[in-house]
């Protein structure tokens, strides 16, 4: 989880490879008129949020229902996004280690590095996402440490994608 380019899918497509299971990359779910407003440079909403948040709850407990590990990428930027990936509700409220099979990673590089990767990635014209929106997504972000399974914020978020990875499944493989 996290902002707008902090490395989610990166990291994650990493993530899943190493423990052999799917992949959800969050921004594929969104509908048209998400993507649509996002590309028009306007935040989402979190009317805009619930439904797509909805669906990739959906995905999750499929394949926690199927005993199948997956690994999901989402901005999931506030705590009631997060209870809805966790538990299909707004106020579900379980921590880190709830006992919902849920856990959540953050990337937090500091921002000058989310511009400067924001704005090479909208200059190769590779992205949606324009860097216009990046102080909005920096702006909605709200986590507190407590809820989190693992943080890695500042220079911790900039080491190279296989070091995020290995510091994510040696913990997990514990
Ligand atoms: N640790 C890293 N060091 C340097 N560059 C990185 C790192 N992680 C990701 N990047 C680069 O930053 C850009 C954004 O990464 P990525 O697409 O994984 O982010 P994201 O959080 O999934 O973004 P979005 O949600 O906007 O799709 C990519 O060009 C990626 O190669
Ligand atoms: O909740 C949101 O505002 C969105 O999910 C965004 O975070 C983007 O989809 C994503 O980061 C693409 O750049």
């Amino acid at each position: 989880m996290g902002v707008s380019g902090c490395g989610k899918s990166t990291v994650g497509a990493l993530l899943a490879d190493a423990l052999g299971c799917s992949f959800h990359e969050g921004d594929e779910f969104h509908p048209p008129a998400n993507v649509r407003k996002m590309q028009a440079g306007i935040p989402l909403t979190d009317e805009d949020r619930w439904p797509w948040l909805e669906c990739l709850a959906a995905i999750v407990q499929r394949q926690l229902a199927s005993g199948q590990p997956v690994v999901l990428s989402c901005s999931a930027l506030k705590p009631e996004y997060r209870s809805v990936l966790r538990c299909g509700r707004r106020d579900g409220g379980c921590g880190s280690d709830g006992g919902c099979g849920v856990a959540f990673v953050l990337l937090e590089p500091p921002a000058a590095a989310l511009e400067a990767r924001l704005a090479q990635r909208a200059a190769a014209g590779s992205h949606f996402m324009p860097a216009s929106l990046l102080a909005s997504q920096l702006g909605t972000l709200r986590y507190d440490p407590a809820e989190l399974y693992l943080h890695f914020a500042e220079e911790a978020a900039l080491q190279p994608p296989g070091d995020t990875f290995g510091s994510i499944v040696r913990p997990a493989a514990m």
